[in-house]
Order: C-alpha cells, then sequence, then structure tokens
C-alpha cells in the first residue's frame, strides 16, 4: 500500500528587488498578519535596516516592538520568546545575517507565531529555509522551524553590505555540489530518502550561479540580484526535502566543527566553500572535479585555503577528522578520516 505523506511549506511572498525594504508592511499586510510585529535584529543589521522597518511599522500605527540579539544559541532563541511574551507578539521579523535570522525564525516556530525574513546580507541559505540551526555543546542541531511566510530582500542594501558576505553566500550555494553528492551516497549506502527533485534542484542553483560567475562583481546591484536568488531556489529545495541535505554534507559537518574549534574565524559560506574542495576531492579524486569547485569559489573571490580563512593547517586537520561526530548525518566522512588521510586531502587540494 503507497502510504507516503510529504508537507512543503514554502513562503507566501518572496519580495526581492530595489528599495523594497519600504514594502516590508505591504508584504506583510498581504499575508493578514496581525498583532504586533517584534523586529528582532543583530546590532549592525538593526541600524542598516531594522530602524527603518520598525519606523515604517509606525508610520502605520501598527506598534512595533524590538529585540537586540548577538549569537546564534538556544539561550538568545529563549531570550526572543520571553520578549515576544512579554510585548504580546502577534508575528516576528528577522532582520540580519543567517544568525539573527535563525533566531527569530526558531523562536516563531516555539512560539507558532507568523516569521518573515528580512536579509541584510546574501551571506546564507537560511534566507527561505525552514530549518533553523545553532550550536549546543559539541553537536549542531538543525531543526524543522517555522518557514518564513514572507521574505523581503533589498537587493540595495544586499549591495552595501560588505562584499565578504556576498561571496560567501556564493560560496554556500556552491557547496550544494557536494551536499548533493553526499545526500546520494547515504542514499545508496544507508538508505536514506532522497528527493530527486530537492537534489537536482540543489545541484542545478549551484551550476547556474557558477555559470553566471562573471556577472557576479563587487559594486554590481545586480550581483546581489543573482545571488539572492540563488540562496532563494537553494532555501526551497531544503523545504521540498523537509532537510538541509541538500545543501548541507560533509563540507558543512567540517564547518560546524571549525565553529567549535575556532569560533568567528570565518564566515559560514567561506568555511563551507574550503570544506567543500576537500569533500569533493574525497568523492573523486586527485584528478577529480575539486578543481572546478575550487576555480569556482576563486572566480568569486572567495577563500580557498585555510590562510585565507584564517586558521592554522592543524585546526583544518582537526576539524576534518572529527567533523563526523557533529551529528548523525551519514556523508563521505564515513565513521572518520584518518590524520594522515586528511593530511593528503589538504594537501592535495592546496587548502594547507
Ligand atoms: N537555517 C538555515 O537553513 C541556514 C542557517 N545558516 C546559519 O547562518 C549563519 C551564518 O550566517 P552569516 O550571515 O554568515 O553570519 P552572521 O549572521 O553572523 O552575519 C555575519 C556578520 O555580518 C553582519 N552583517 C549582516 N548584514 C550586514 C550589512 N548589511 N552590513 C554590515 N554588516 C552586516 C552581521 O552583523 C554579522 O556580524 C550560521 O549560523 C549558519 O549555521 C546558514 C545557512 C542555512
Ligand atoms: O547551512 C545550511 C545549508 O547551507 C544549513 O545546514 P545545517 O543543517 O548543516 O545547519
Ligand atoms: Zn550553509
Amino acid at each position: 500500500m503507497f502510504d507516503k505523506t510529504s508537507w512543503i511549506r514554502l513562503p507566501h511572498n518572496v519580495v526581492v528587488g530595489h528599495g523594497v525594504l519600504d514594502q516590508t508592511v505591504a508584504a506583510v499586510e498581504d499575508i493578514h498578519l496581525s498583532g504586533r510585529p517584534l523586529i528582532v535584529a543583530s546590532p549592525t543589521p538593526y541600524s542598516v535596516a531594522g530602524e527603518r522597518v520598525v519606523a515604517q511599522f509606525e508610520d502605520a500605527d501598527a506598534d512595533p516592538a524590538e529585540v537586540i540579539v548577538e549569537e546564534a544559541s538556544f539561550e538568545a532563541v529563549e531570550s526572543v520568546i520571553e520578549t515576544a511574551r512579554s510585548v504580546d507578539a502577534g508575528y516576528l521579523l528577522g532582520v540580519g545575517g543567517g544568525k539573527a535570522i535563525d533566531i527569530a525564525k526558531m523562536a516563531a516556530d516555539e512560539l507558532n507565531l507568523g516569521f518573515v525574513s528580512v536579509p541584510t546580507a546574501a551571506s546564507h541559505d537560511g534566507i527561505v529555509s525552514g530549518r533553523g540551526s545553532v550550536p549546543e555543546g559539541d553537536t549542531r542541531h538543525s531543526v524543522a522551524s517555522e518557514p518564513p511566510l514572507a521574505v523581503v530582500a533589498d537587493t540595495e542594501i544586499l549591495a552595501e553590505a560588505p562584499w565578504r558576505l556576498t561571496t560567501a553566500g556564493c560560496a554556500d550555494i556552491i557547496s550544494n555540489y557536494t551536499a548533493v553528492r553526499d545526500w546520494q551516497l547515504a542514499h545508496r549506502l544507508k538508505n536514506v530518502e532522497y528527493s530527486e527533485y530537492a537534489g537536482e534542484l540543489a545541484r542545478m542553483t549551484a551550476e547556474m550561479l557558477v555559470e553566471n560567475a562573471g556577472s557576479i562583481k563587487q559594486g554590481l546591484e545586480e550581483s546581489s540580484w543573482i545571488v539572492v536568488k540563488a540562496l532563494v531556489s537553494s532555501g526551497v529545495a531544503m523545504s521540498i526535502a523537509d532537510s538541509s541535505r541538500p545543501a548541507s554534507g560533509a563540507e558543512h559537518l567540517f564547518s560546524h566543527q571549525l565553529d567549535r574549534i575556532a569560533p568567528d574565524a570565518a564566515l559560514h559560506g567561506h568555511q563551507v566553500g574550503v570544506g567543500s574542495i576537500m569533500t569533493e576531492y574525497l568523492h573523486s579524486g586527485a584528478k577529480g572535479q575539486w578543481i572546478d569547485v575550487r576555480d569556482a569559489l576563486a572566480s568569486i573571490g572567495a577563500p580557498t585555503t585555510a590562510d585565507e580563512l584564517g586558521i592554522d593547517d592543524d585546526t583544518v586537520l582537526e576539524a576534518l577528522t572529527t567533523a563526523h561526530e557533529i551529528r548523525d548525518r551519514y556523508t563521505i566522512l564515513g565513521d572518520g578520516m584518518s590524520e594522515a588521510a586528511a593530511r593528503e586531502a589538504a594537501t592535495v587540494t592546496g587548502v594547507i
């Protein structure tokens, strides 16, 4: 008997373009969100966009409340939940990079309230996804969360953000190549459920970004447009899969482990990009496509070496050899790499 079921939860409104921040209230009214909005932002994004969002809701007599968050942690999610309860929030808006958006998303899920995503950087593909990702102790939790009901991505703001944030977003997309390979491997070896649609969408998104790499240039607002569209597409792939599998494989395990060993050394996207070079080597060998991954990253100006990430060789080796421990997700790392094999992979690919 056929007994499969699936829920694909996607945003109603994805508003992207020049100056669309000023349409935040309209995007919210269009989907009939009601009650008091709570704006959740980290400090810089608050001054870059949050203040304007608050002013817009004030002009609309919506009585907005606000809370500033610093780090992606369960404590931060808890404090947003408390604030939301104390101000009797009707829905939450996450304004910022991946961390502020994840915190607001997870708090909204816990509160059973609507969530709106207002990215100020094209730095990660959690903008649209129904996943929240925060570290806890020695592990990383990627939890099913309330996906955004609306997304407001103003390319003027994204283009004015530091360029490295945009190259990090590109690298997070390029890492889909290895993430999908890991997912397929887990399907073949461990019978993990695989979605052709989600896998193909994630892979095709990476391919289109690489094909457009020549148009992704600092100072061009069109670059932010290209990158944010790819980030949306990758987030949709995660929603279709109801898992971060289409966009997160061993390269993400490596990055999550770096976050523990060398906190704040580099951006998420940059770490997964370098991880991808090495895990592609593990998938396809010395003459394999790791060279294409490295060249794609280099062409948009994303880091390709440990030096460029600002970490030392031993940190790379420690992260590679322990990455498999961070969560129960089967990848090309299997049950762990030996130090000699990790050194070989990192050296052949020029990462160390
Ligand atoms: N939930 C999901 O599906 C996904 C979650 N993530 C998570 O997202 C996080 C990474 O996101 P990032 O954005 O790289 O880190 P982040 O949120 O820490 O932002 C990086 C820095 O950029 C600053 N920033 C943001 N917009 C700015 C602007 N317009 N001008 C100046 N500075 C600005 C922030 O204040 C912060 O200091 C990680 O925790 C990662 O696990 C990443 C991908 C997918
Ligand atoms: O970063 C992500 C996808 O790009 C989310 O994946 P995780 O589930 O590994 O946090
Ligand atoms: Zn990522």
